[in-house]
C-alpha cells in the first residue's frame, strides 16, 4: 500500500499525481467533486481508484485507508459510486440522430482503445455489449460488463456519452434485469419466434396454414396488404396472396412478441432506451419485402424501434470479410437502407467485424442512419498482441483452440478451412502475429474465446486466463494502438 502514498499526497496538495515505476497514473481520469479528488492508477497489473479529501464522494468510495486517503479496488460497489457522482459514466440512449457502433468487449479491457478510436468521429460507442451466448461462455454477468465500461470511461475521462447493449436477449426476465441494471439499449432476438420451416413448404400448404388463422387476423392482414403496392423511397413493394401468406407465417408470431416486449417493458422504462429488433440469427434471409412487412407492422402497432437488423443475403460469418455476391448485396443493402430511412430507424449490421469489402457500400446507402455491431474482432487484436509479446502463450492457446474447435460449432456458424492454417511448429515466433491475418486462424480463435479463457488444468488452475490478462495489461499501450488501427479501419471505410 506504500506505493500509493505519493498519489494520495499529490491529491491532497491539489496536484495531478505523477506516474512512477511502481504506479501508473491515468491522468485523464482525475476528477474533483466538492472537497474530494479521485484518480485511477495501476499498480503492477491491477487498477485502483485513489481518493483524497472529504465529503460524500470520499465517504461513498470503499477501500483501504492510506495516509488519510483511500485506495479502492474496481468493485461493483465502487462502479456504482462513480455512476452516482459522475453522470457521464452511466450509459445513455442515442436514438437515431447519430450512427452508433457496438464494440462488445469480451475481455473487459478493450474499451479504453475503443474510446480513443471513436473520439472526434461521427459515431457514438456502445461500449458494453455482450450477447447471452458470450456471457455464458465467459462466465460473466451483465453487471460485469457495465462495471468494465464505467471504469473505462472514467479512466479515459471520456464525457461524450456511451451506450450499453443487452445483446441478443430472448427472454422477458433478461430484459427486465437489463433495464433494472441501467442498460440503455436492448436487442430483442426474435429468432425463436421466426419460422424457418415456411421456406420449405409448398404453396398449397402455406395457403392452408394461413386459412387456419383466426378470421379477424386474416382480415387485419388482408385489408392492409393484399394486392396492394407500397412505394418506399421510389421502390415498389407489392403483396400478392403468396407473398402475404408467407410473410405472415414466417414473421407473425415474432411481430406479436416485439409488440408485447415494447408495450410491457420498453415504453414503460424509466429512461430512454434504444430498442433494436434482431431478425438476423435465423436461416431465413430477410428479403426487402419481408423487412418492409415487419417494419410496417411495427408502425401499425405503435412500436417505435431505433434499429432493426435483417439477415442479409450472402454470409456474415464471424471475424472475416463478407462472403457472397457483392452486386446482389449492394442492390439489397440499398433497398434495406431505404426501408430503414422510410420508417426512420437505423439499419443494424450484426457480425459487422471485418466486413471490409462491404463497408463502403454500407456507408454509402445508410448515410449515417446506421448501427454496426462488432465484438470478437477486438479479442482477435488482443490475441495478436499476445502473439507479438508472449509467443509461448500464443502457441499453447493455438494448440488448445485447435483441439477444441469442434465444440464451438454448437453455438457458432463458421466454416474455416483449418487445413489452410500454417503448421504451428514450422512458424517462427516473429511470424505468429500473422495468424491473425489469416481467415481460418482468425475464425479458430474468434469462436474458441470461451473455451480458452475458462480452460482449467486437472488441479483446477487457469490454463491461460491469468497469464493472458497479465500479459495484456502489461502491454496496454500496444493493445490500445492495435484497436485504434483495426477498429479505425472499419470506421474509415464506413465513412464515420
Ligand atoms: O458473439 C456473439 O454472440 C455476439 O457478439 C454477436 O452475435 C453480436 O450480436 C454481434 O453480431 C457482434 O458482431
Amino acid at each position: 500500500m506504500k506505493q500509493f502514498q505519493s498519489v494520495v499526497e499529490a491529491l491532497q496538495a491539489g496536484k495531478l499525481p505523477e506516474s512512477s515505476e511502481a504506479i501508473q497514473v491515468y491522468e485523464k481520469s482525475l476528477e474533483k467533486k466538492d472537497n474530494a479528488s479521485v484518480v485511477m492508477v495501476k499498480s503492477d497489473t491491477t487498477k485502483y481508484l485513489v481518493a483524497a479529501g472529504e465529503g460524500p464522494l470520499f465517504d461513498a468510495l470503499q477501500g483501504d485507508t492510506v495516509a488519510n486517503g483511500k485506495v479502492c479496488p474496481l468493485t461493483h460497489e465502487n462502479s456504482k459510486v462513480l455512476n452516482q457522482f459522475f453522470d457521464y459514466t452511466k450509459p445513455q440512449a442515442f436514438g437515431t440522430e447519430i450512427a452508433t457502433m457496438g464494440l462488445g468487449d469480451r475481455l473487459g479491457v478493450a474499451s479504453p482503445g475503443h474510446i480513443e478510436t471513436v473520439k472526434g468521429r461521427k459515431v457514438k460507442p456502445i461500449l458494453a455489449q455482450q450477447s447471452v451466448r458470450e456471457l455464458t461462455l465467459l462466465n460473466r454477468t451483465m453487471t460485469d460488463i457495465l462495471d468494465a465500461a464505467t471504469f473505462a470511461v472514467f479512466q479515459e475521462g471520456y464525457k461524450d456519452g456511451y451506450g450499453a447493449d443487452a445483446d441478443h436477449i430472448k427472454l422477458e426476465k433478461d430484459i427486465e434485469y437489463a433495464l433494472d441494471l441501467g442498460f440503455s439499449f436492448i436487442t430483442l432476438d426474435c429468432s425463436e419466434q421466426i419460422r424457418n420451416d415456411v421456406e420449405g413448404l409448398v404453396e398449397e400448404d402455406v395457403h392452408k396454414e394461413y386459412a387456419d388463422l383466426p378470421v379477424d387476423r386474416k382480415e387485419y392482414y388482408n385489408s392492409h396488404y393484399l394486392n396492394k403496392t407500397f412505394n418506399v423511397q421510389g421502390l415498389d413493394i407489392a403483396f400478392d396472396e403468396a407473398s402475404l401468406h408467407k410473410n405472415v407465417l414466417v414473421y407473425g408470431e415474432a411481430i406479436d412478441f416485439m409488440e408485447h416486449v415494447f408495450n410491457a417493458y420498453i415504453s414503460k422504462a424509466e429512461k430512454a432506451i434504444d430498442f433494436e429488433i434482431s431478425i438476423d440469427e435465423t436461416e431465413t434471409v430477410t428479403a426487402p419485402e419481408a423487412h418492409f412487412f415487419v417494419a410496417e407492422e411495427l408502425r401499425r402497432r405503435g412500436v417505435t424501434v431505433q434499429s432493426l437488423a435483417p439477415r442479409f443475403c450472402g454470409e456474415f460469418q464471424k471475424g472475416i470479410d463478407y462472403i457472397g455476391d457483392l452486386t446482389q448485396f449492394e442492390k439489397e443493402l440499398h433497398e434495406h437502407a431505404d426501408i430503414a430511412k422510410y420508417f426512420g430507424y437505423k439499419l443494424s449490421i450484426h457480425s459487422g467485424s471485418d466486413k471490409f469489402s462491404v463497408f463502403p457500400i454500407i456507408g454509402k446507402y445508410t448515410e449515417g442512419l446506421l448501427h454496426i455491431k462488432t465484438a470478437g474482432t477486438n479479442w482477435l487484436e488482443a490475441v495478436r498482441v499476445i502473439a507479438q509479446v508472449n509467443p509461448d502463450l500464443y502457441r499453447r492457446m493455438h494448440v488448445y483452440a485447435e483441439e477444441h474447435f469442434e465444440e464451438t460449432l454448437k453455438y457458432y456458424h463458421v466454416t474455416p478451412d483449418l487445413e489452410s492454417v500454417a503448421p504451428l511448429f514450422e512458424t517462427k515466433d516473429e511470424d505468429l502475429p500473422s495468424y491473425m491475418d489469416h481467415d481460418a486462424s482468425r475464425q479458430l480463435f474468434h469462436v474458441t474465446y470461451g473455451i480458452l479463457l475458462t480452460a482449467k488444468s486437472e488441479s483446477g488452475a487457469d490454463l491461460f486466463r491469468t497469464e493472458f490478462f497479465t500479459t495484456l495489461l502489461k502491454n496496454e499501450d500496444a493493445y490500445r494502438a492495435a484497436l485504434v488501427k483495426h477498429i479505425g479501419r472499419h470506421l474509415d471505410l464506413l465513412g464515420l
